[in-house]
């Protein structure tokens, strides 16, 4: 029966689900599409569609997710009232949904949301309404280390309340193990997260300790979602790497380097390039701290020298879901003997390995970083025809 013609609070008899969600049951967030079919289930399914979509090549066993508590990321949006805000998601007419206990969270998020409440009325934060276009306060962005520490992110329409921040977050400092708290401004009506203008006001680096390898996550920086899962991730790149033992790897689209600082290795040189300057600023300074032999620069992954002495034996790309354009052919037509891609996108993912004939998929493994949801990760592994 498709979901819309289902009853507010109906469920299918005893439901062998295996993350329980309030907020699911009495319809107040239905982003979880697939909660109500089995884990297991899940996994199948999203196995068989990535196998079926890319054949022609070895699929490993897939890489399970915990089925709740796996969400590094919360992306709040707060509305309501200065008394009582809601902080969640906002209803199609741009009421607040208020969803602090979400399952998908990492349990010091949804610890920290209470928290934070109280501390939106005590620095009198007045929620962002989406309708009149009134307020202050338009998302609260949490993110939590394996650690337990957190990088708190308040997304402001402007910088009213900024002395009312800094005036109170020595508070909140001591009430949560936060690492890092930033302010980022969104003065345009716009539907997205986030402004280009970002003031730190504590610390500025969340410590994401991944295999021991101390990852560092700037305020503006892509990390991976799911921090077990991407551990499983980068684990399988570099037994994929080890495997192959290439003496120079390029990783591009690096963010703050997850894979080149996982597969360095004496006698390896491993460079990283990313656009963004300080997820490079990060991934350097992790090489510094473990003295790990990686080089990383910022530039467009689409633009890098391929050729000549230097040129990569193996690339890893791992591209935002739009995926690697014009890059395939270029790739296609190099040097390189291998070519690791990770994507969170089957649909670019087919067409960019329908783009480069010249290197074959051999094996491949799904990466559920999004347990509950019809999205895909996938690393598959290409060698030179
Ligand atoms: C899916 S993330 C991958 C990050 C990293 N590999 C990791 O494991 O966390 C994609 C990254 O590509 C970067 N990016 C987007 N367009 C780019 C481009 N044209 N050239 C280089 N990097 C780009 C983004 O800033 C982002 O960090």
């Amino acid at each position: 029966m498709p979901t819309t013609e289902r009853e507010p609070g109906a469920r299918d008899g005893p439901s062998p689900r295996d993350l329980d969600c309030a907020y699911f049951d009495a319809w107040r967030c239905r982003s979880c599409t697939l909660l109500d079919t089995p884990y297991a289930r899940q996994l199948a399914d999203k196995q068989g569609g990535v196998a079926d979509a890319l054949p022609a090549m070895r699929w490993h066993a897939p890489f399970a997710s915990a089925p709740g508590g796996f969400r590094n990321k919360a992306k709040m949006a707060v509305a309501g009232t200065l008394e009582r805000p809601t902080i969640g998601i906002l209803a199609a007419d741009g009421t607040g949904i208020d969803l602090q206990a979400c399952p998908l969270h990492e349990r010091p998020i949804v610890e920290a949301m209470p928290v934070l409440e109280d501390f939106v009325r005590t620095a009198r934060l007045t929620p962002y309404d989406v309708p009149s276009r009134r307020g202050e306060l338009k998302h609260l962005i949490v993110t939590a280390s394996p650690d337990g520490e957190l990088a708190l992110r308040l997304v402001l329409r402007s910088s009213e309340a900024l002395p009312r921040v800094a005036k109170h977050l020595p508070a909140l400092a001591d009430a949560l193990p936060l690492a890092s708290a930033s302010v980022n401004l969104l003065p345009e009506h716009k539907a997205v997260l986030e402004g280009e203008h970002e003031t730190v006001l504590l610390g500025g680096t969340l410590t994401m300790r991944v295999n021991e390898v101390p990852l560092r996550l700037k305020p503006r920086s892509f990390f991976q979602t799911n921090t077990a899962v991407a551990a499983g991730l980068y684990r399988q790149a570099t037994a994929w790497i080890d495997a192959a033992d290439p003496s120079r790897v390029l990783d591009l689209y690096c963010g703050v380097g997850g894979f080149a600082l996982h597969a360095a290795r004496p006698g390896r040189a491993v460079a990283g390039v990313e656009v963004a300057a300080d997820a490079i600023d990060a991934a350097r300074e992790t090489a510094a701290e473990i003295g790990a032999g990686a080089s990383f620069a910022v530039g467009d992954a689409g633009s890098v020298d391929l050729e000549g002495a230097q040129a990569p034996e193996l690339v890893v790309v791992n591209p935002p879901r739009r995926g690697i354009g014009a890059l395939a052919a270029r790739l296609d037509a190099s040097a390189a003997e291998r070519v690791l891609y990770s994507s969170c996108n089957p649909v670019s993912l087919a067409r960019d390995l329908a783009a480069m004939p010249h290197l074959r998929p051999v094996q491949g493994r799904l990466f559920d970083m999004f347990p509950h949801t019809g999205h895909a990760e996938v690393l598959v592994e290409l060698e030179r025809r």
